[in-house]
């Protein structure tokens, strides 16, 4: 395609090139002039033309015009024979009006130019060929009078600029970095993989004893993998790693329910349990108030006995009331009353910042559980607050005996003196591949452990093996219908059900209310902490069979006896489906989970979940006659929740 065309000025005759007639008469005065001037060089061309101007003088009008041309056609067929003896070159007859005597190679080829026109064909490399012979520069009034300019030919005059041509462009492929390519393989199926207590090493009697009054006679997996590496760190004391060397950084992708809380908890207190002085050495990281307590119980229950301090920092409690819990001051100076310390993100920083008797200079341990949430949703900002207080110099680098630097490049004078070493623990079942993120933790040679092997292409996560996952094709306005179905005619219970909003969750709340026969309630922020803290025991106790909630209690709530979970709203991400359905088919147990996908999402959904690994994701149908009989009280109900939900906004408003 031409980039541009260039109208060029042709003179006078293609002013009037409408008038054939006066064309034509141009034309033959302008051949008549070149001849002439031709015979001039060539004395044998001379003769002739001496004889054809006699004759032609006689001539006049359109029959002298004729002749003329019937003379340039011989004239022509004559300097053809030349050309070929002198060149060679089997050349057809050519019959344009035009011709020249003395043609030389740019000549031949601008001959032949003009007949690929004429035909309205060519090659490129034959175009581009001509072109770079300085062919096109015919000049225009050489051409036949109804030569216009081809765009094709113009184009091949230009050469154009940039890559506009469409290319199918690659798919770039992942590259990992050797770390995450290649992990510590943790087994999946937890039920024939359980490692008797006394076979893994490092494990001291104490907590061995607490472990088996717990009921935990085995361990996981996951356990057994990652507790001896955290040991091994601590082997030569707080200070030092092996070897005097800083300590790997541990990064744990293990599926739902798989153990891993257990997994820090174990080492971390068996590693402090030493201490002689109360410090925050451990402090572990939850992205909700709910899991913060969760840990804070595994946390205390190990911790008993051993001297070790266990204080939350998550909201759950005044923030003066925490503070007194982190710390006291005697005799002026502020003194640590908390060894491990479990927090959320945002009552953390408020600590950090507006408690002076909050100290991490001392911290050994950082534990970021269900760790890419953490690094989603928080931009690092609570990270960098935490370095900052673990690295800055204050209260403790007075009474302190090893200096504590932000650590940098290895060199003998940065290992000569001793180094209290942060050591982080990272934690998720659907741990992040992507090294930019993980980056932003700034890890230091980290070692991962992880139940699936990393690929380059797509991200594979980890899947429960007691796991049995279905989607549901259904309308919208027969979800109600479907979950009522469920509960009241397939007896399902405990069913942990996930909605997209806390309106959808209250709504659906209000619907199954209102319909009766099933213990439901619902979950949400809309509830107060401690109202929520009641409705999971509530839950966990047997006494509600029906639990609405929002993705609130997706992640890490464990929940002992749910056997069946239903997203009544799709997922969007695969992560949330991921987590969603961990909440059953824990600790090596079965479970089922149930999608209730809409027509238009079946597609997508299917996609996203079997390419995220899924190995059992299978449909099922329901019929329409298995939803009758419930369908007339459903219709009463609709109405009655209409004038539930009018009657909820006006209370709203006053
Ligand atoms: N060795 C063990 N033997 C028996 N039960 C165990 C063992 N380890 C953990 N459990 C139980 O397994 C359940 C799941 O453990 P945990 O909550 O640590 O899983 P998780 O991997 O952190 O799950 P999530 O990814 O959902 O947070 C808990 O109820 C826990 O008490």
């Amino acid at each position: 395609m031409a980039l541009f065309m260039i109208n060029r000025y042709l003179g006078e005759e293609e002013e009037s090139k409408s008038n054939g007639e006066s064309r034509s008469k141009a034309l033959l005065s302008k051949l008549q002039e070149r001849a002439k001037a031709r015979e001039q060089q060539s004395p044998a061309a001379k003769k002739e033309s001496d004889v054809q101007d006699t004759k032609t003088s006689e001539q006049s009008g359109v029959g002298k015009t004729k002749r003329k041309l019937e003379q340039q056609d011989k004239e022509k067929k004559r300097s053809k024979k030349k050309r070929k003896e002198s060149i060679r070159e089997k050349d057809d007859v050519d019959d344009t009006p035009v011709e020249h005597t003395d043609l030389g190679t740019s000549d031949q080829l601008r001959k032949k130019k003009k007949k690929k026109d004429k035909k309205g064909s060519g090659t490129r490399e034959e175009q581009q060929h001509t072109a770079s012979t300085g062919a096109v520069d015919e000049p225009e009034s050489q051409k036949p009078a109804d030569a216009q300019p081809e765009q094709s030919n113009t184009s091949s005059s230009f050469h154009i600029l940039g890559g506009f041509e469409n290319k199918a462009v690659q798919k770039v492929q992942r590259v990992l970095p050797k770390w995450l390519a290649e992990p510590d393989m943790i087994k999946r199926d937890i039920k024939s993989n359980l490692i008797p207590l006394v076979d893994v090493p490092g494990i001291c009697p104490l907590l061995r004893k607490k472990l088996e009054a717990n009921g935990i006679r085995t361990f996981f997996p996951v356990q057994a993998e990652v507790i001896p590496a955290v040991l091994e760190s601590v082997n030569s004391g707080l200070l030092i790693g092996r070897g005097g060397y800083r300590p790997r950084d541990i990064c744990v992708s293990a599926p739902t329910g798989s153990g891993k809380t257990l997994a820090f908890v174990i080492p971390v207190v068996q590693a402090l349990m030493t201490r002689v002085v109360c410090e925050v050495r451990a402090l572990a990281v939850l992205p909700t108030k709910e899991l913060a307590q969760q840990v804070y119980k595994v946390f205390c229950t190990y911790a008993e006995g051993t001297g070790l301090k266990v204080v939350m920092a998550a909201g759950q409690k005044p923030f003066a009331v925490e503070q007194a819990t982190l710390s006291e001051i005697r005799g002026g100076v502020s003194r640590s009353l908390a060894d491990i310390v479990v927090a959320t993100p945002g009552r953390l920083v408020d600590h950090i910042n507006k408690n002076e008797g909050f100290s991490l200079q001392h911290l050994r341990f950082l534990i970021i559980d269900e760790a890419d949430r953490m690094i989603d949703s928080m931009q690092q900002a609570w990270l960098n607050q935490v370095t900052k207080a673990v690295y800055k110099s204050g209260r403790a680098s007075g009474v302190s005996i090893f200096r504590r630097v932000e650590p940098g490049p290895i060199t003998v004078a940065s290992l000569s003196p001793p180094q209290m070493p942060l050591q982080k623990l990272l934690f998720s079942a659907t741990l992040t591949q992507n090294p930019e993120k993980l980056q932003q933790l700034g890890l230091h040679q980290p070692r991962l452990f992880s139940s699936t092997h990393s690929s380059s292409s797509e991200e594979k996560f980890n899947f429960p093996q007691g796991l049995t996952e279905y989607y549901v094709c259904c309308t919208l306005s027969k979800k109600p219908l479907l979950i009522l179905h469920f509960l009241l005619r397939l007896k399902f219970s405990p069913v942990l059900c996930f909605t997209n909003s806390r309106e959808a969750a209250h709504r659906l709340f209000l619907l199954v209310k209102l319909y009766g026969g099933v213990e439901v309630a619902e979950f949400s922020s809309r509830l107060s902490p401690s109202e929520r803290q009641k409705t999971l025991k509530n839950f966990e106790q047997g006494k509600i069979q029906l639990l609405i909630s929002t993705d609130a209690a997706a992640r890490g709530i464990d929940i002992k006896g749910v056997k069946c979970v239903i997203n009544y709203d799709a997922p969007q991400y695969i992560r949330t489906y991921i987590h969603r359905v961990g909440r059953t088919a824990r600790a090596g147990k079965a479970g089922v989970a149930f999608t209730f996908v809409l027509g238009v999402q079946v597609e997508k959904f299917v996609k996203m979940v079997q390419d995220a690994g899924s190995p059992s994701l299978q449909k099922q149908t329901v019929k329409p006659e298995s939803l009758r009989g419930m369908e007339s009280r459903y219709e009463e109900v609709l109405n009655e929740l209409g004038r539930v939900i009018k009657e909820e906004n006006t209370e709203k408003r006053f």
